[in-house]
This record gives structure tokens, sequence and C-alpha cells, in this order.
């Protein structure tokens, strides 16, 4: 930064060595003019040749891009202000140039230097990672506005209403002010009429084509939402289950929900009324100009005052706002954790525990807007005591002018019911551009979704319509991403699950058990290894059909709420009413469906809640049925059974000679296995049948003891 202002001084030095030169040489040739506007002009490009040149010498042929600035804005400044002073004010005598005395040769560089000092601190900000950053909102506001490609006839549609609605509004004062001007007695009444008649157009045109607008642009919107959201979710179910162990679901949803809406929203409300502003500021400007330049110079000087305030509220507000957004996230996490969870919450008095770790939430949360609310009163503030001393100056001009002659009071009111709305114009465009600002964090985050590349193989082609059911792990070695990587969940793990057979896995808490269930129903993906589903390894599998002939039944079933007959049919698109009977029936279940009150129709609640935990697992023994399985996963499926029910699922789930994993701790269900494995600290330490495992003695007693112990 030192460096560009060391430069900067140099350059301005440079400009006024090449100014006194200019001036000497001029009074030395006796030249009484300096050639007129194209003398002016052709002076500025040669000072701008000569400046750019020093600059290139100066920073080792790297210019940086404020130096570059400021040799544009020393060179061309004074000729564009005698370019306008002339169309302004046209002189009376041939223009000779602007006056060679001391002040003039030092208001150039002065003014200069200080509007690009405004430019580059106020509206441009500091820094190379800003501009960085800006680049990056750019293409992320371009990919925004690339997703409403399916809607461009809409938004063609729509743009076009606004500008025809922004014409209608710009004249609204124009005509009022001659309204105003026909009300003296003389006018005559056709005048008046026609006045009038230009007046209601305009208005009818402007309230129509915004009208128009407003609508289309909510419509494309709406549209714009359905996709995003549609393809975020669709993004985020690809994931790997280690995604969502990373991301909770508080975030994930307020991604899903409110990020998408503002994204849209903003993008969209900010480009209509950034479009609409500029129009409109520009259209104001020239009628403006026409009404009085004096005063419009005057209006001009305001915004640029505004516009440095304005950025710098931009700036606090946008990381106020980043906050906010996360503490809203975790607000809602924490909210939401606590009302599903209230059985447990209530049973350990934890009520006030939640309540007091809500209320820390949403005190920062408070303290988060209370400083957004100080920064945005001391603004207007600022903003406040410029335009009033602004207006004071104004009110000044436009006395001296009326009483000139040179503005009317008809052309004073129209001049004022203009200035009013060019300044919100402008305040527009700086919030909108704020705004925009402020939401590429939102939309990074949620383009970062959108972008991300599950971590999982794709899946495969394979689709049998039978299975053998034969399940090899091959030497399976698996961490898990966000564990220890030193401490494998699994080491080296390799048996077979025989078709038609029952094996149970067996261990202590911790020993692996539901690693091996995980990687069987690929949730994760084992580092080293193979699993092989009927000698084909498992990635080589579709999806569909994966889930389909490999059920699982866990303990805690997650259930959806919805209809009993929804929950049995989930995943599944041609499941008739006769499957699902006939699955109850095979899991002996009738009595449980008949007995409520809307049978297959009845409304199982939010996770199941209206149902007691046995019918739960009866639930899910059911919803696995249905799908005619080849392997059946039962994770202590059957635990809250009663000894009638298990004993018929054990049953049932045996026939038409299916594989079943049974992960178990109960020593009546280890005794009715064909097979069991021993699994501890991540290795199969014993496996075998019965019989096999009584000859070997040891482990298998000790195992014995220790499930009396925990049935007993
Ligand atoms: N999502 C996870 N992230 C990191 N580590 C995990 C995760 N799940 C389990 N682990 C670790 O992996 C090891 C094996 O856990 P696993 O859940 O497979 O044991 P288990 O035999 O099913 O235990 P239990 O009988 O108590 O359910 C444990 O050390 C556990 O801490």
């Amino acid at each position: 930064m030192r460096e560009v202002a060391v430069c900067a001084l140099l350059i301005l030095l440079f400009d006024a060595v090449l100014c006194l030169v200019l001036w000497t040489g001029l009074v030395l040739l006796k030249c009484s003019s300096c050639g007129g506007l194209a003398g002016v002009w052709t002076f500025g490009a040669v000072k701008w040749m000569f400046l750019y040149i020093f600059t290139f010498i100066l920073t080792d042929r790297k210019p940086q891009a404020e130096l570059r600035r400021l040799v544009v804005v020393l060179s061309l400044l004074s000729p564009v202000v005698e370019s306008g002073r002339i169309l302004m004010a046209p002189p009376s005598e041939p223009y000779t140039g602007p006056p060679p005395d001391l002040s003039m040769l030092l208001l150039g560089p002065v003014s200069s230097l200080l509007a690009c000092v405004v430019w580059e601190k106020g509206l441009c900000s500091d820094g190379k990672g800003k501009k960085d950053n800006k680049l990056d909102a750019r293409l992320l506001l371009m990919r925004v506005l690339k997703y409403f490609r399916p809607d461009s006839l809409y938004l063609i549609a729509a743009f076009s209403f606004l500008i025809l609605g922004v014409i209608c509004d710009t004249f609204i004062p124009l005509y009022q002010g001659k309204v105003i001007d026909q009300l003296r007695g003389q006018v005559l009444q056709t005048s008046f009429c026609y006045a009038i008649v230009q007046l209601v157009l305009v208005s009818v045109g402007s309230a129509l084509f915004s009208g128009l607008r407003g609508g289309i642009f909510m419509c494309t919107l709406a549209r714009l939402n359905k996709r995003l959201k549609h393809l975020l979710f669709h993004t985020l179910l690809q994931q790997e289950v280690h995604f969502f162990e990373e991301n909770n679901s508080g975030q994930l949803s307020s991604r899903l929900h409110s990020d998408v809406d503002r994204m849209g929203r903003t993008v969209a409300l900010n480009a209509n009324a950034l479009v609409r502003s500029t129009v409109k500021t520009c259209l104001m400007l020239g009628v403006m100009l026409g009404l009085s330049w004096e005063l419009t110079v005057l209006t001009c000087i305001e915004m640029p005052l505004l516009a440095v305030l304005q950025n710098k509220y931009i700036t606090w507000y946008k990381e106020l706002k980043d906050q906010m957004q996360d503490c809203l996230a975790q607000n809602k996490d924490l909210a939401s954790q606590t009302i599903s969870g209230i059985r447990t919450v209530r049973s350990f008095n934890g009520e006030k525990e939640e309540l007091r770790r809500y209320n820390g939430a949403l005190d920062q949360m408070g303290t988060i807007k209370r400083h957004s609310g100080i920064y945005s009163s001391f603004v207007l503030l600022a903003r406040r005591l410029v335009s009033l001393g602004i207006k004071i100056l104004m009110l000044v001009q436009a006395r001296s002018l009326i009483s000139s002659g040179h503005l009317s009071i008809g052309s004073l009111v129209s001049f004022f019911l203009y200035q009013k709305p060019m300044s919100n114009n402008l305040k527009e465009i700086l919030y909108c551009y704020g705004e925009t600002v402020s939401t590429v964090g939102v939309i990074s985050k949620v383009f970062s979704y959108l972008d991300r590349t599950p971590k999982c193989k794709k899946e495969g082609q394979l689709a049998p319509e039978l299975l053998q059911g034969r399940i090899v792990f091959d030497k399976v070695t698996f961490t898990y991403p966000s564990g220890p990587q030193d401490e494998p969940a699994l080491k080296s793990v390799s048996v077979e699950l025989q078709p038609g057979k029952m094996t149970a896995l067996v261990g202590p808490s911790g020993g692996g058990k539901t690693s091996f269930v995980s990687l069987l129903k690929r949730l994760y993906e084992p580092q080293q290894g193979q699993i092989l589903l009927d000698d084909k390894p498992l990635h080589q599998y579709k999806h569909k059909c994966l889930h389909q002939k490999m059920a699982l039944v866990s303990q805690n079933p997650v259930l959806f709420s919805g209809s009993l007959r929804y929950n049995i049919e989930y995943g599944l698109r041609d499941c008739t009413m006769e499957k699902v009977k006939e699955a109850v029936q095979r899991a002996s279940a009738d009595d449980f469906i008949s007995e409520l009150e809307n049978g297959y129709d009845t409304d199982i609640g939010e996770c199941g809640g209206k149902l007691s935990d046995g019918q739960k697992q009866c639930l899910a023994i059911i919803r696995a049925l249905v799908r005619d399985p080849q392997v059946i996963i039962l994770d202590e499926a059957t635990s809250k059974l009663d000894v009638k029910a298990q004993h018929a699922v054990l049953q049932e789930v045996l026939a038409c000679g299916r594989t079943v994993l049974l992960v178990a701790h109960q020593l009546k269900t280890v005794e009715k296995a064909d097979r069991i494995i021993f699994i501890e600290k991540g290795a199969v330490v014993e496996q075998g049948t019965h019989q096999e495992l009584m000859d070997k003695r040891g482990r298998y007693y000790r195992l014995k003891e220790e499930l009396f112990s925990q049935c007993s």
C-alpha cells in the first residue's frame, strides 16, 4: 500500500511538471489560445501517454490498477470538466481553453487525487483479497443467473415491462410540474386538459407495467426456487454417510430452505431493482439536467458522499449477516434436537438445561442484532446530515436562479419531485449491491454443496432377479473418516455368510458389529479388502437392487410420519396391497394391525411416535419382508418383541433359503444360529458352528457365561 502511495505522489509530481512545461511553453510562444476544446482533449491524451509511460517505468512494468486509474483521472478530468462547462453554459466569446493560472494547476491534481482516494477507500474497498472475492462474487452471481435460463422468456417479458414502467414513472413529476405551470389563470383550458391527459396516461402506464413486472418476477422466482431446491436436495441425497456426520441436519435444512430462498430472492429482486433504478437514474438525470444543471450538479455531489457511507455500512452489515446466518442455523438445530428428543429431555429433567442453552443462543443472536441496529442508526444519522447540508445549498442556489429568471416555480417543483426519488434510486442501487454482496457467502455455501462430488463409488449395473445370497468379507479393513486413523473399526476381517444359513455376529460393545453391517449395506466403503455378494463386489450391484435384495432391520428402526402402509411400502414403487398383507401375515402381525383404528391407513406419528417400541420393530420387519430379500440383517431387531413373536419372525426369515445375519447379544438367538462369529476390537477372534466352537472350548464358554449374566 505504501509503495502505491509513494508512486501516486511521484506521478502527481510528474503531472505538475508536465503542466508547468505546457504553461511555460504557451507563455513563451505568446499563444492566446490552446486550440479550443480539441486542444484540451489532445493535451489530455498526450498527458495520459506520458503519465502511463512514466508509471510503467516507475513500477517496473507492472503498474497497479489503482495507479492506472489515477493516471486516467488525472489526464481526462480537465477535458471532461471543460466539455461539460461548455455544454451547460456555452460561452459568448470563442473558447480559448482553461485559464492558465496556479489555482487551476493545483485544482486538477488535488480533485483527481481526492476522487481516487474516495473511490479506492470508500467505494472500491481495500486489498487484493477483496478483489479476488469480487471476482468470485461476480462468477457466483453469473452462475445464479444461469439457473434462470429456462425462464428466459418470462425474464424478457418482465424486464420489458420494467423498462416501460420506469419510462412512464420518470415522466410523472415532469408532467406534474407542467400541470402546476398551467394553473395560472391566463392559460387556455385546452392546454390545461392536454397536460392533465398526459399526466394520467403516464401514471396509468406506470401502474400497469409495474404490476405486470412484479407479477412475472414473482412467478419466475418461485420457479427458480423450486428448481434449485430440487437440485440441492437431489445432490444432498447422493452424498456419502460421512457427509451427514460432518454437517448436522439443522444446518443442511437451513441451507436447503432459507438459504436457497434468500439466494433466489436476493439475486432476482436485486437484479430487478438494479435495472429499474439504473434506467430511472439515467432518465431522471437527463430530465434534471434539462431543468437546471446547477441544481443537478449539487444533487450529484450528495451521491458519492452517500455512497461512501453506504459502502462502509455494507462491509459491516455483510459480516453481521454471516454471523446471523450461522447463529440462526445453530438455534434451529438446538431447538429441533430438543423437540425431537423431548422424551429423553423430560426423563432426565433436562428442560431447564435445554432452556438455558437455547437462551444462550438467543442472547448471542440478540447481541448481533444490537450491533446491526447501532451501525444502521449511525449510518442513518450521517446520511440525514449530508442530505440536509446539500438541501440548504440547493435552496440558496434555487432562490438566485428564480430571481434571475432562469428557473420557473413549476420547474423547481418538478426538480424537487425528481430529487427525492433520485437519491432513493441511488440508495436502492447501493442497497441492492450490498444485499447481493452479503448474499455471496450464502450462495457460495449452497454452490459448495451443489458442486460436491460424493466420496463413494458409483453404483454398478448388476441387477440379477435371483441371488444365492453368499456373502464374503475378504481381508476387509475399515476406518471411519472421522475416527482415529491409526485405530481401524475393522481390521482385516475375513468371514463368509453362507446362503440359507443364520450367522450370528457377536462381540462386546464397540467390537465392530455395526461397522460390519454398515459396510454390508454400503453406507461406507472399506479402505482395504473387498466384500463380495455371490462372488461379485458389492459396488458392482445397482443401488436399488442391492437394498431390495439385502434388507436391514435394526433395533431402533427409523420410521417416517405417515400411514402404516406408506412406511411398509417405503421406497417401493410397484408394491400392491396383496404383497403388503402377505408380508404382514408372514410377520404374524395381523392382530396388531387390525387393532389399529384405521388399519393400514393409521397415521403412526412423527418417527412412529404413536407406536410402541415392539410395534415399531414389527413394522420394520414387515418393511423388510415385503421386499422379499435374499439377505436379511437383523441388528438386535427382535429384542422388543415377545418370545412368541420372536420365534415366528426367526422362523419366517429363515424360510425360502435366505441368508440371515444376526447381530445378537441374547443367548437364545445365538443358539439358533448355524454359525457364530466373534468380533472384538474390530478383529474376528473366533468363528465356527456350535460344535466346532464347543470343541475349541475356552472362549465359547466364557461367552456363554457373559451372555447368561446379561440375561439374568
Ligand atoms: N460414526 C463413527 N465415527 C467414528 N467412529 C465410529 C463411528 N461409529 C463407530 N465408531 C467407532 O468404531 C468402533 C466400532 O464401533 P461399532 O459401532 O461398530 O461397535 P459395535 O460392536 O456395533 O458396538 P455396540 O454393540 O455397542 O453397538 C468403536 O470404537 C466406535 O467408537
